[in-house]
């Protein structure tokens, strides 16, 4: 009786909001149009030259630009208006308040609030807190203490009101797999009506730290990194402008796939670049245009490790007291300028600084100190003596490039007895890998910067298992105001030889004591039990049973196993393909390695794609990082493909878990040990 009447009055409800929803369109579209009209005609105005009209036409554009946006919200507000409510009384002013919680904030007469945005500070009460007393923070304000009296979630289908669960668990369950059951569209499918406690955490920590987040497959990693940079623009929009994000990845498939899902998330205009093309980015002119960059060599491995960019570090120190030889400056005329005393305290306390910096600060130093010295002499004496000091330090007359210092250093490393010929050669042709391009950045950052660039405040990295320490380091000391999100999954690194294994040393290499934090996400959003549990069997022999998997409960089909003879194999995938195809959306073909992606696409006639697409993509394991498909197809998963070892485990792991809904394995021969069920 009482949940029909509930019922009936949140159908009304709903209803009174669609109302000022239509209302709100309506407006905005008149809006819309008489501002497009001044936009034109402040646009001939400026055509014909006329007084400020540039000027005028700017800020109308802003106001358009305004109007759309929140014509787009209220629109899409339209299909989907919210998904919770929270009553609570808010213990500081004593009132009760009723707040309903969608994607998109609305407002009636542009001021008061009708549906409150999901990023906005009291939002995260129906994320976080459970029915009684609690608290919410307000970003640069003291936390709001409250008592939550209902938690309510709804299941909106367009405008239709279909039912409504009251839970003091975070997101209730039975909506997490009805939404888990859908299909995938190739974007990044948004979470906000079912985030969990745990990825809330994550998505609305302050932004003023660095964090790293372990998450097994399919725990949302990318989907809350996403989420979180949508949260701080929300919040920060003071702060932070959109252009000093930069999400960076590893493949321009991954970027593409995470592209695709910001749009929906309200976030616009953020960088996206890949490693290999970021490193150079921050080289600026440095990075010559004749410069290549390259796949790692036999070397990469040694280069990724801190023991490389550790020893770099102290040949640049060597260096720089080479070139500087600090030592008391002293005149015949004038006496002791400058004390060397002084000069090593100055580069004790500015460990900040390049060489080129340090430099000019003792030259401006030496400079004053003369002026002063010769306040009782002809002005042309203090001339003289300003131009004989003039080029004291002259490390910046040096033809120095930082390739030539790199291979100075590696070199010397030879000498020491490791040797790095392959790359000495590669580097003398002006090819360099990831970790060369690192350590040109940090010999940049050492001698040569002059000048800190402050483009960028949050680094967001997704797959950060396939970079090694050396790369990190590098970006600490090069970007030190910036703040690192780093999304990753150790079972999942592929590069096994380079990427990272553990989150040791990366902690001590990012994390501040006291204000950092490392984060671990265990549960599978992703793929249902029957995927997870194969998966599982995989991921004792990838982490060495470091991170297990928590799948939500979700059932679907059990993994199938599929054997052919080689004459017919070609045959079995098409017939396959086309049932899967009646039922989902996107479908992946994944190979072990290019030259097996090539045989199938030539089998499926399939072109290359360069980007994430619906429909079926054929593609070698290692560009299947960070995506996800309705159904996969394991192209021969034997046990030449994948040797028995770790680091096929982990790419064995990447495939199966790149599955929403179906796997399917298929092959000529037998399975490999891999997948091998556990002994109980
Ligand atoms: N709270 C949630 N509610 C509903 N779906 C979720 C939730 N969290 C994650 N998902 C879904 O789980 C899937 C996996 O998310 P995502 O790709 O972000 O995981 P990941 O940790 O980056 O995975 P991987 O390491 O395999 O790349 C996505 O379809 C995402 O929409």
């Amino acid at each position: 009786m009482k949940k029909n009447q509930d019922m009936l009055s949140e159908r009304q409800h709903l209803l009174s909001c669609l109302e000022i929803i239509q209302k709100n369109i309506r407006e905005y579209e008149e809006k819309e149009k008489a501002s497009k009209k001044e936009v034109t005609q402040l646009f001939q105005a400026v055509k014909k030259g006329e007084g400020d009209s540039f000027g005028l036409l700017e800020a109308e554009k802003n106001i358009l630009e305004h109007i759309q946006n929140s014509l787009r919200k209220n629109r899409a507000a339209l299909k989907k208006a919210y998904f919770g409510r929270i009553d609570y009384e808010d213990k500081s002013y004593g009132v009760t308040e009723s707040r309903y919680i969608g994607k998109n904030g609305v407002t009636r007469n542009s001021n008061e609030v009708v549906i409150v945005d999901w990023r906005a500070p009291v939002s995260s009460v129906y994320y976080e807190n459970e029915l009684g007393e609690g608290s919410y923070e307000v970003p640069g304000s003291e936390p709001v203490e409250i008592s939550l009296f209902k938690k309510r979630t709804y299941d909106l289908q367009g405008e239709k009101l279909q039912g409504f669960y009251d839970n003091d668990t975070a997101a209730n369950d039975d909506l997490l797999v009805k939404y888990l059951s859908q299909h995938k569209e190739a974007v990044l499918g948004d979470i906000i009506a079912t985030i969990q406690k745990e990825q809330n955490e994550i998505i609305r920590t302050t932004p003023y730290k660095n964090m790293i987040v372990q998450g097994v497959a399919g725990s949302g990693k990318t989907t809350v990194a996403l989420h979180r940079i949508s949260y701080i623009l929300y919040n920060y929009g003071e702060v932070y402008k959109p252009s000093e994000f930069c999400i960076i990845g590893s493949s321009d498939m991954l970027l593409n796939y995470i592209s695709s899902g910001l749009p929906e998330l309200d976030v616009n205009h953020v960088r996206q670049m890949r490693m290999d093309m970021f490193l150079p980015y921050l080289l600026e002119k440095s990075w010559k245009k004749k410069y290549k960059i390259v796949e790692g060599n036999q070397d990469a491995q040694g280069k990724s490790r801190l023991e490389f960019i550790s020893a770099l570090e102290d040949f640049l120190k060597a260096w720089i007291d080479r070139y500087l030889q600090l030592k008391d400056i002293r005149d015949k005329d004038l006496g002791l300028i400058l004390s060397e005393d002084n000069m090593q305290d100055t580069k004790m306390r500015n460990p900040e600084l390049s060489l080129f910096q340090l430099e000019k600060l003792f030259h401006q130093r030496i400079r004053k100190r003369i002026q002063f010295l010769c306040t009782e002499r002809e002005e042309s004496f203090c001339r003289e003596k300003l131009q004989e000091y003039k080029n004291w330090f002259c490390s910046s007359k040096n033809k120095w490039t930082e390739a030539g210092v790199y291979l100075s250093f590696l070199e010397e490393r030879k000498v020491l007895g490791n040797s790095y010929e392959d790359t000495i050669i590669r580097v003398g042709k002006g090819e360099f890998d990831l970790y060369d391009a690192a350590a040109l950045c940090l010999i940049r950052k050492r001698i040569f910067l002059k000048k800190e660039t402050d483009e960028f405040s949050q680094i967001i990295l997704d797959e950060a298992q396939d970079f090694g320490e050396s790369v990190y380091y590098v970006l600490k000391q090069v970007l030190p105001k910036c703040y690192f999100t780093i999304m990753g999954d150790v079972s999942q690194n592929i590069r096994y030889e380079t990427g990272l294994n553990n989150w040791e040393i990366l902690k001590k290499i990012l994390l501040r004591e006291g204000k950092d934090s490392f984060y671990l996400l265990a549960k599978s959003y992703r793929n249902t039990i029957e995927i997870s549990e194969y998966a599982g069997r995989v991921l004792e022999k990838a982490s060495l049973g470091g991170y297990k998997i928590q799948p939500v409960i979700r059932h679907g089909s059990p993994v199938c196993v599929k054997r052919g003879e080689k004459e017919h194999l070609a045959e079995q995938l098409t017939t396959l393909i086309s049932k899967i195809q009646k039922r989902f959306e996107t479908i992946a073909v994944i190979c072990r390695d290019e030259r097996d992606t090539e045989e199938v696409r030539r089998i499926l006639g399939i072109e290359k794609q360069e980007g994430f697409c619906n429909g079926i993509m054929v593609l070698p394991v290692a560009l299947t990082k960070g995506l996800e498909f309705d159904a996969v197809v394991l192209w021969q998963p034997d046990k030449e493909r994948y040797g028995e070892n770790i680091k096929e485990a982990k790419l064995l792991y990447v495939a199966i878990t790149r599955a929403l809904h179906e796997l399917y394995l298929l092959g000529e021969h037998e399975l490999t040990g891999l997948l091998n069920e556990k002994i109980k």
